[in-house]
């Protein structure tokens, strides 16, 4: 849509216009094409084993890091392409979001994936029992167009930690991105592993028809559902990023001015082109006009008096986006903006009042630089609003009172919540990242990363010792053995109980050696451990 983007693409050779459905770095006719080929290459390449490894899973983050380093110019290069990115924005916004990730990543990784020894009970506490984090298998990351290297490059990390193969699908509407991708990762990963795949709505098509064992899928809800339901044909489990209009209450007892410097941010922040941006705002109609002028001063900081001559102002991705946005503003009040120019897809920071729930602007999410301000008398009516629609991705609550914000945490849902602030919680790591219901299902980001692309292994070890243990399990059944299997079943560990016991038991076990011949010692030893675990267990010591 932007000239320069435009040029660009079509300088292109056709082959590199991300229409091919090859992983890249290989050729056309020595790997074969299509879905089936790149995904058999990619589960050959991970029934190999080499991916397991804790050493080769962080040399590939490492290489990955290596990339972005060396590459950062390039990948500023194709979002100014795509999206009219500054070589700041891109820095900040993307590829420092990727380093961050790497690092965190790299320094944990060892303690994710070790064993994690778990509580044990009294059936198993000789037993050794722990969690052990195995890899999925084949992944399949799908990203979207809004941020095209943090939205595959973030779930290629977490999939990458956790020991699988990777089929990588970057979005095809931003086109410069998806190339780059296609180019670079194969220089510097494992190409059997990590293939990317690039093209539009049939070459993804194809590849959902692949079985994985798992996929991450960044998008919009409707593709969501048609990634489900591809996905359950193979009972695939799936990570659903999905978005949603994120709701964001103002409410009268607040900073108004700080208020509406975040706000201000997080709306026109990638021309408004972000999931998380706080979608429309909730105020009562006596603070309305002083939001409005707040919001107008911060935008002339930020941008300067002409907007569209600014660095810092992205442009919309594309023609079908840039009118489906202008059509939302039709019959708006507009207080704010409304400039708009299609040969170069520019939308000004435009804000809304008076807005009616019922319009159009309502209705779906707006993913642009427009803030609707709706009018309620409190947060009582906030509350019922946002609840009468679909659970949102974020939720932004902006108050000095603290019954108001936790009532409006604790009274509503949504993927995740930032208190007098807006987007912040994405950069937590240690929270997880995510929808609910409609804005969709799973987490990812750092540890939340690493678990949603491993399967937590059950492990208990056992020897083959003491079997006379057993005894109350193996049948014929009888009453006193259900006693006992309620016993056992039924009692928790208790360590500060357990060592009276032992105490008990050890002064019982010096008698009875004293008293009675080695070989029925055995057996007599485990009757009075058994005696005395239930006594305990029944006097309620
Ligand atoms: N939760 C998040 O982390 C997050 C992040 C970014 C964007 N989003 C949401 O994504 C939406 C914008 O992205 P989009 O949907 O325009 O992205 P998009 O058009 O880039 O689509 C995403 C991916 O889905 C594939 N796709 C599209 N149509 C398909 C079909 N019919 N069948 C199979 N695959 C198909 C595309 O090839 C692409 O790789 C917004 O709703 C936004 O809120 C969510
Ligand atoms: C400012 C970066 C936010 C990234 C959010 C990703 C979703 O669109």
């Amino acid at each position: 849509c932007y000239p320069r983007a435009a040029s660009l693409a079509r300088r292109l050779p056709a082959s590199r216009r991300g229409l091919c459905l090859r992983p890249a770095g290989h050729s056309p006719r020595g790997a074969g094409t299509g879905g089936r080929q790149v995904v058999g290459r990619a589960r050959a390449a991970f029934g190999s084993g080499r991916c397991r490894p804790l050493e080769f899973r962080m040399q590939q983050l490492k290489n990955l890091e290596r990339m972005v380093r060396e590459k950062e110019e390039e990948i500023a290069a194709a979002l100014r392409a795509d999206l009219h990115k500054s070589g700041h924005n891109a820095y900040t916004h993307e590829i420092l979001t990727v380093l961050g990730e790497l690092a965190l990543v790299m320094e944990k990784l060892p303690s994710w994936a070790a064993p994690q020894p778990v509580k044990k009970n009294l059936l198993t506490m000789r037993d050794e029992a722990y969690i052990y984090p195995e890899p999925l298998g084949v992944v399949l990351v799908i990203g979207a167009w809004n941020y095209p290297f943090v939205l595959v490059m973030q779930p290629l990390i977490g999939a990458i930690a956790a020991g699988n193969a990777v089929v990588v699908k970057p979005s095809e509407v931003s086109e410069h991105m998806s190339q780059l991708i296609a180019d670079i990762l194969p220089q510097y990963l494992d190409q059997e592993l990590y293939p990317v795949v690039t093209g539009g709505v049939p070459e993804t098509t194809e590849l959902l028809t692949q079985r994985f064992d798992h996929i991450l899928y960044t998008g919009n809800s409707a593709v969501g559902k048609i990634v489900m339901a591809a996905a359950a044909k193979h009972l695939t489990p799936v990570t659903l990023e999905l978005g949603g209009k994120s709701p964001c209450y103002i409410d009268k007892n607040c900073d108004l001015a700080v208020a509406c410097r975040r706000v201000t941010w997080g709306k026109y922040v990638n021309c408004g082109q972000t999931c998380l941006a706080p979608d429309y705002v909730l105020c009562e109609p006596s603070i309305q006009s002083q939001v409005v002028e707040y919001i107008k001063a911060n935008l002339q900081e930020f941008y300067g008096e002409d907007v569209k001559k600014s660095p810092d102002y992205e442009r919309i991705i594309n023609k079908r986006h840039f009118r489906r946005i202008v059509s939302l503003l039709e019959g708006q009040k507009i207080a704010h903006g409304g400039e708009t120019d299609e040969a170069s897809c520019f939308i000004a920071p435009t804000v809304l009042t008076d807005v009616s729930p019922e319009s159009k602007v309502m209705e779906e999410e707006i993913f642009g630089p427009v803030l609707p301000i709706l009018s309620v008398k409190g947060v009582d009516e906030a509350i019922e609003f946002i609840n009468s629609r679909e659970k949102p991705l974020a939720l932004y609550v902006f108050s000095n009172d603290k019954k108001v914000i936790k009532r409006v945490i604790s009274e509503t849902s949504s993927g995740g919540v930032t208190v007098n602030d807006v987007i912040m919680h994405f950069f937590l790591p240690t929270l997880p990242f995510g929808g609910v219901g409609n804005s969709g299902m799973g987490t990812y980001h750092g540890k939340h990363s690493f678990e949603t692309f491993s399967h937590r292994r059950a492990c208990l070890i056992k020897d083959l010792k003491l079997e006379g243990l057993n005894k109350f399990r193996y049948m014929p059944n009888s009453q006193k053995k259900v006693d006992w299997t309620k016993f056992f079943v039924l009692k928790q560990f208790n360590k500060a109980r357990l060592g009276l016991i032992f105490l008990a038991l050890l002064g019982v076990l010096a008698a009875v050696v004293i008293k009675n011949h080695q070989s029925v010692l055995k057996r007599k030893a485990l009757l009075i451990v058994l005696a005395v675990q239930r006594l305990g267990w029944l006097s309620g010591c």
